[in-house]
């Protein structure tokens, strides 16, 4: 077929036709009779990074989990696309191998089912895109908080997410190594990963974010673009956390 007749790629992003990758109905979560996610009726668009704001014990980490399906809702659905298979989760401190920074990748590929014959390739792959190349022999004990939360978002890449979910993961980092980690998250979603990301950094989250979801006293309150939501926040909880002025 001559060059000008190539068949373009169908462009998704702009037909309006972006199917969600998650949607979530009516999830809800309690613990001794106390609802902790309440409801949450939340639709995540495929592609793009989405910032799930809220104060303290709204239940941020609660909906990653649900999500991740690490714990039973008690009423709702999460429902992910066809095909999606398993949402990676990176906790805020994340649990690594006692063991160097490759052998944290090489086990995670194996987990990950990766066969064998391309185990190598797909390391090398993982610790450019982490930029850990020069660390890799290095245990991971004796990385930086920064080169660790960077090692434990490249082993949850190991297995081909569609969906990552991350929970603060800059926490407690300088803004050198908070740079570093936007750069990887920047990158995997334009790899076509989508991501939901917490955060309390609403400049990160205007820096990253195409959208923000707010949930409050396990309540998503509105769910808006990044430059909306920052500029008039519509729910009076929404603009109590970002005067600084909402504790549950
Ligand atoms: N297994 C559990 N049993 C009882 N209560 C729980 C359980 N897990 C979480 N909670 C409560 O659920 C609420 C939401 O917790 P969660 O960690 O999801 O909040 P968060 O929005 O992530 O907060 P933070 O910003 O501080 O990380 C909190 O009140 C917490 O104490």
């Amino acid at each position: 077929m001559p060059a000008d007749r190539q068949v373009l790629p169908f462009r998704k992003a702009e037909s309006g036709l972006v199917r969600p990758i998650a949607t979530l109905e009516g999830v809800t979560i309690s613990r001794q009779g106390r609802p902790l996610l309440d409801e949450v009726t939340l639709g995540l668009k495929t592609g793009g990074i989405t910032a799930l704001l809220g104060p303290n014990g709204a239940g941020k980490s609660l909906l990653l989990r649900a999500i991740a399906g690490l714990i039973p809702v008690d009423s709702g659905e999460i429902e992910l696309a066809p095909h999606t298979g398993a949402p990676a989760l990176v906790f805020q401190t994340p649990v690594l191998l006692n063991r160097s920074a490759k052998a944290n990748l090489m086990h995670a590929l194996r987990l990950a089912r990766v066969p064998r014959r391309h185990r190598a390739g797909r390391l090398a792959e993982l610790l450019v895109t982490a930029r850990m190349t020069e660390q890799s022999g290095a245990p991971a004990r004796s990385l930086s908080g920064g080169e660790r939360q960077r090692l434990a978002i490249a082993r949850a890449l190991a297995a081909r997410p569609n969906l990552l979910l991350l929970d603060e993961p800059t926490a407690h980092l300088d803004p050198a190594s908070t740079a570093a980690i936007e750069a990887l998250i920047r990158a995997t979603a334009s790899s076509g990963v989508k991501v939901l990301l917490v955060t309390h950094d609403r400049a990160q989250a205007a820096r990253l974010a195409t959208d923000v979801a707010f949930l409050s006293r396990g309540r998503i309150t509105e769910h808006r673009p990044v430059e909306e939501f920052l500029a008039r926040p519509e729910s009076a909880d929404a603009r109590a956390y970002l005067e600084g002025r909402l504790l549950l």
